[in-house]
C-alpha cells in the first residue's frame, strides 16, 4: 500500500515537473518573440485566432494586410504557440539554406493523418534515406520516359475539353485535376486511372473531400493540433476519407508488388538511369524494400500517398492559373504558339523531352505564373536552433517560422509593378539581378521540391497540347478572380475560360 502510494506520488511529481518545464519553455519562447510586431491579439491563449477565423478569402487579404503593415516580419499566436512570419529573401535564406531548420512546422500536422511521415513531413535520418532512394526517380532519363505519359494524358485532356468547347466557357479545374491526378498515378504508381471503376471514383472523391476537410482545419487553426482535432465536427469524416485513400493506394502497391518480378528492376543504381522500361517511383521503393530492406510497406505507402498529393494538386493549380493568364494576354498566347511552331515544326507534333527543353519562352511564362500564383504559397519550419533575423530579432529554437512565398513574389521592390504578368522578368539577365531567395515556388535549399523538373515538363506538355488545339479566350481574368487561403493557393470559384477550336 505504502509502495503504491509512493509510486503514485512520484509519477505525479514527475508529471508536475514536466508540466512546469513545458510552461517555462513556452513562456520563455513567448517572451523572446513578444518584441516582434504583429496584428492585435486577444490574450495569450486566443492570440490571433480570431484575427484568422474568418472566410478563406478574408484570411488571404488579412495576411497581405499584415505584410504591408509589418514587413519584413510579424508574429502570429495561437494557443501556446507563436510563429514568426518571414517576408524578405534575406531571412528566407537564413532559414531555408540551413539544414538545422529542416524540420517542418506544426501546420504540417494537418497532413499527417493522410501522409503520415512521408518525404514532405518527415525529417532527420528518415527523410535523408527516403530522399536518397527517391532522387533517382527524377533523373532526366526517367523524366524522358515520363514525357510519353504526359503526352498521352494531355491528349485525353484535349479530347475531354473538345466535348465541352461548344459551351460559352469551361470551368477548367475538374478537367485539369483529373489530368494531373492520372499523370501522377501512372508515373508514381504505374497505375493507369480511368475513373470508371467505383474504387477509382471513390478515390477521386476522397482526394476532393480531404482537401475540404484540411481547409476547414486550416481556417479553424485550433483543429491543427491533433488533440483538439478529435473534437472537430469533421473528425469522423476525416477518418473515413483517409481510410478510402489508404485502402486505394495499399491495393495499388499490393498489385504492383505481386507483379514485381515482371518489372525488371535495375540491379545497380546506374541501371536506373539506363533502363529502357518505364519505371514508376513505386518500383524504386519496392526495389529498396526487396534488395536492401531499407523501407517497409508502411513506408512505401507514406511515399506513394505523399507523391499522389504533392504531385497533383500543385501542378493542377499552376496549370489553371497559367491557362487563365495565357487566355488574358493574347500577345503572350501568340508568342507561345509561334515558339511551338519554331521548335516543333508542326503544331500537331507531340513534343519530345528535348523539344520541351527548347521551349524557353513558354518556360518563362510558367515561371511568371508561379511567381504571381505560387501553388505552395507558404511553407513552415520548426527552427532547430536560435536564429537572429536580419532585422535583429531572435527566433528561439523550436519556434515556428512561416515563409510567405506569395509575399516574397509580390514585393514591389524586387518585382516592380508586381501584379503585371511579364514573362521577361525571367530572362537570364533579369534573374541575375535578383536575390537568389527572391523566387521560391519550389522552395530552396536541401528541402526543395523533388518534383520541380517533373512539374515543369508536365505543365509544358499540357499547355502545348491545349494551344495546339484551341485558342483561349478570357472569361476569368486576374482582375476578376478571388484568391483564397488553402494549403494550395486557389480561387474561390473554379477558373472559367473559353476554348475555341483552332482551325
Ligand atoms: C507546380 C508544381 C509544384 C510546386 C509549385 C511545388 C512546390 C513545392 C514546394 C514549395 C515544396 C516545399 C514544401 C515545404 O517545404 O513544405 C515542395 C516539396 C515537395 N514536392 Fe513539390 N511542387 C510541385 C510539384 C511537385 C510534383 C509534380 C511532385 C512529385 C512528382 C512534387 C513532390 C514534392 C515532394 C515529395 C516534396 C517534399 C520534398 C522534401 O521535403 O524532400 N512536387 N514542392
Amino acid at each position: 500500500m505504502l509502495l503504491s502510494t509512493t509510486l503514485v506520488c512520484a509519477i505525479g511529481l514527475l508529471g508536475v515537473f514536466h508540466l512546469l518545464a513545458w510552461i517555462k519553455f513556452h513562456a520563455s519562447n513567448y517572451m523572446k518573440m513578444c518584441v516582434i510586431p504583429g496584428p492585435p491579439q486577444k490574450g495569450i491563449l486566443i492570440g490571433n485566432m480570431t484575427y484568422l477565423q474568418t472566410t478563406p478569402e478574408k484570411i488571404f487579404l488579412r495576411l497581405r494586410e499584415a505584410t504591408k503593415n509589418f514587413y519584413p516580419i510579424y508574429k502570429l499566436n495561437a494557443l501556446h504557440k507563436c510563429a514568426a512570419n518571414i517576408l524578405n529573401p534575406e531571412d528566407c535564406e537564413l532559414i531555408m539554406s540551413n539544414s538545422a531548420h529542416n524540420q517542418k512546422g506544426q501546420i504540417y500536422d494537418l497532413l499527417r493523418n493522410w501522409l503520415k511521415d512521408g518525404l514532405l513531413t518527415s525529417f532527420g535520418a528518415k527523410w535523408q534515406t527516403r530522399r536518397k532512394i527517391l532522387t533517382p526517380a527524377f533523373h532526366f532519363s526517367i523524366l524522358q520516359q515520363f514525357v510519353q505519359i504526359f503526352n498521352e494524358e494531355a491528349e485525353i485532356l484535349v479530347e475531354d475539353l473538345k466535348k465541352d468547347c461548344s459551351k460559352s466557357y469551361i470551368s477548367i479545374s475538374s478537367h485539369i485535376t483529373k489530368f494531373t491526378l492520372k499523370t501522377i498515378a501512372e508515373t508514381a504508381m504505374g497505375s493507369k486511372l480511368k475513373f470508371e471503376t467505383q474504387k477509382e471514383i471513390d478515390y477521386y472523391q476522397a482526394v476532393y473531400d480531404v482537401g475540404k476537410i484540411l481547409l476547414y482545419r486550416l481556417t479553424h487553426p485550433w483543429f491543427i493540433f491533433h488533440y483538439v482535432n478529435f473534437f472537430s465536427p469533421w473528425y469522423l469524416q476525416e477518418v473515413k476519407v483517409t481510410k478510402t485513400l489508404h485502402n486505394f493506394t495499399r491495393e495499388v502497391i499490393k498489385h504492383r508488388e505481386e507483379n514485381f518480378k515482371d518489372i525488371e528492376l535495375p540491379t545497380e543504381e546506374h541501371e536506373v538511369y539506363k533502363g529502357k522500361k518505364r519505371l514508376a517511383m513505386l518500383d524504386l521503393l519496392l526495389s529498396a524494400k526487396h534488395k536492401e530492406g531499407i523501407v517497409e510497406n508502411d513506408g512505401i505507402q507514406e511515399e506513394v500517398d505523399t507523391f499522389m498529393f504533392k504531385g497533383h494538386d500543385t501542378t493542377s493549380a499552376a496549370l489553371c492559373f497559367a491557362l487563365m493568364l495565357i487566355a488574358s494576354h493574347s500577345e503572350v498566347q501568340e508568342s507561345i504558339v509561334a515558339e511551338m511552331r519554331e521548335v516543333l515544326g508542326d503544331l500537331s507534333k507531340k513534343p519530345s523531352y528535348n523539344d520541351l527543353q527548347n521551349l524557353k519562352y513558354l518556360e518563362r511564362c510558367i515561371k511568371e505564373t508561379l511567381r504571381l500564383y505560387p501553388s505552395v504559397h507558404f511553407i513552415s519550419r520548426t527552427l532547430g536552433q536560435d536564429l537572429i533575423t536580419t532585422g535583429g530579432y531572435t527566433l528561439p529554437k523550436e519556434s515556428n517560422a512561416i515563409i510567405h512565398i506569395y509575399d516574397v513574389h509580390h514585393n514591389a521592390d524586387i518585382y516592380p509593378d508586381p501584379e503585371k504578368f511579364d514573362p521577361d522578368r525571367f530572362l537570364p539577365e533579369n534573374v541575375q539581378k535578383r536575390h537568389p531567395y527572391a523566387y521560391l515556388p519550389f522552395s530552396a535549399g536541401p528541402r526543395n521540391c523533388i518534383g520541380q523538373r517533373f512539374a515543369m515538363l508536365e505543365l509544358k506538355t499540357a499547355i502545348c497540347a491545349i494551344l495546339a488545339n484551341f485558342t483561349l479566350q478570357p472569361i476569368d481574368t486576374p482582375e476578376t478572380i478571388i484568391l483564397v487561403v488553402d494549403i494550395i493557393l486557389r480561387t474561390k470559384e473554379p477558373i472559367k475560360i473559353k476554348f475555341v477550336p483552332r482551325s
